[in-house]
């Protein structure tokens, strides 16, 4: 088992088995991974020697076994592992991971890009030129355009981030899709009052208008608004989704593959959302090796949107990700379905810390990030 740091801020797990299969993930938690790191490492006295194909029983195991479970950092490391383990079976059977839980249920998956996390001076311009441009042809775009925000904020910043929504969603083309994530930023007073504010606008989906734990908060909103909430990338395994699920209180949910528990956990979060005709948009800002586990996921999955990303993989593997019309292919090499180039990997080794924007408030309290 072997682990790379790499730039800008990922960590990838390499597992060789005593065949020689090597299986790949992504175990990284955002600004966490050397603990995850860490985590790992403990993961790894209990699988070596195990049958890496026993997945379910290892996944198990590594979250039940200690007493306590869940967190951010077991479950990433968890994901990251189940990830390799899953890679290594499709490796092993020659087969992508989507043809393994159950088999494909499209041919294309539908990708969105991102418009840079904090905008600043004269964007909307900038987005609408870039979104109406797009060379991939992607047909959806999500932005943030909440900046730190006070408990109650003031007339003149409830009002310019609705005129910018409104101008940028008059300015885009209207078979393009444009999402919100207001980040959890917005108490619950203020996500209502700006959603009233734009709910004419045409508006694919607000992501974390609140604090994602607040599943009352979430499903007063959702029941306060006409605009799809989304939800979930700071959530973990099929317990801690099931409120959300349970009480439908959002029409989006957004597992992270690196986050959530892995590929299975996530397929498993997706059917319990299938049942209540809610979507699944799984949340990727990571690197190639996470994304390569959501494109399987989305390969299988009825209930599958759009697929976030931020990379397309140029940087790690032999063979980037492709888009074509907004859309990528689903893969059909085995396993994750990638080759990662491990000279690029070990070029892009790295030990620098991820450095997470610090905002403060008019009288100087911290602000969400
Ligand atoms: O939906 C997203 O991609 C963002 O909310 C990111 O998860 C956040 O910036 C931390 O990486
Ligand atoms: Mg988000």
């Amino acid at each position: 088992m072997e682990m790379f740091h790499v730039k800008p801020r990922w960590l990838f797990l390499k597992i060789t088995c005593d065949d020689g299969t090597v299986g790949w993930g992504e175990p990284v938690v955002e600004g966490r991974a050397q603990t995850v790191e860490t985590a790992v490492k403990e993961i790894a006295r209990y699988l070596i020697g195990q049958d890496p194909r026993d997945i379910e029983k290892h996944w198990q195991i590594i979250y039940r076994g200690n007493f306590y479970r869940n967190g951010p950092i077991l479950t990433s490391a968890l994901s990251g592992v189940e990830q390799a383990l899953w890679d290594i079976l499709g490796k092993h059977l020659n087969v992508p991971v989507w043809r393994l839980l159950g088999g494909k249920v499209r041919d294309r998956i539908r990708m969105y890009g991102w418009l840079s996390l904090e905008p600043t001076g004269d964007y909307i311009d900038m987005y609408a030129k870039s979104i109406n441009e797009n060379v991939e042809g992607f047909t959806a775009y999500k932005t943030c355009p909440i900046p730190p925000m006070q408990m109650i904020e003031q007339p003149d910043v409830l009002h310019a981030i609705r005129d910018n929504i409104t101008l940028l969603r008059d300015k885009v083309d209207k078979k393009i899709d444009v999402a919100l994530d207001f980040h959890g930023r917005c108490t619950p007073a203020m996500s209502r009052r700006l959603i009233h504010m734009i709910e004419d606008v045409d508006i694919m989906f607000i992501e974390e208008p609140v604090l994602p734990g607040d599943v009352a908060a979430l499903k007063q909103l959702s029941s306060s608004t006409s605009i799809p909430i989304a939800a979930g990338e700071r959530l973990f395994t099929r317990w801690q989704f099931n409120d959300l699920i349970e009480q439908q209180a959002v029409a989006i949910i957004q597992p992270d593959i690196s986050h959530c528990g892995g590929i299975f956990e996530a397929r498993k979060i997706a059917s319990m959302a299938e049942a209540r005709n809610i979507a699944v948009a799984p949340h990727c800002p990571l690197g190639p090796i996470a994304l390569a586990a959501s494109l399987q996921f989305a390969s299988c999955t009825p209930n599958f949107l759009c697929q976030e990303h931020l990379t397309l993989g140029h940087d790690y593997l032999k063979v980037p990700f492709q888009v074509k019309e907004g859309y990528v292919d689903v893969p059909y090499l085995p396993g994750l379905g990638i080759e990662v180039d491990e000279e690029k990997v070990r070029a892009g080794i790295f030990s620098g810390d991820w450095s997470t924007p610090q905002f403060r408030l008019k009288d100087g309290s911290f602000a969400e990030w």
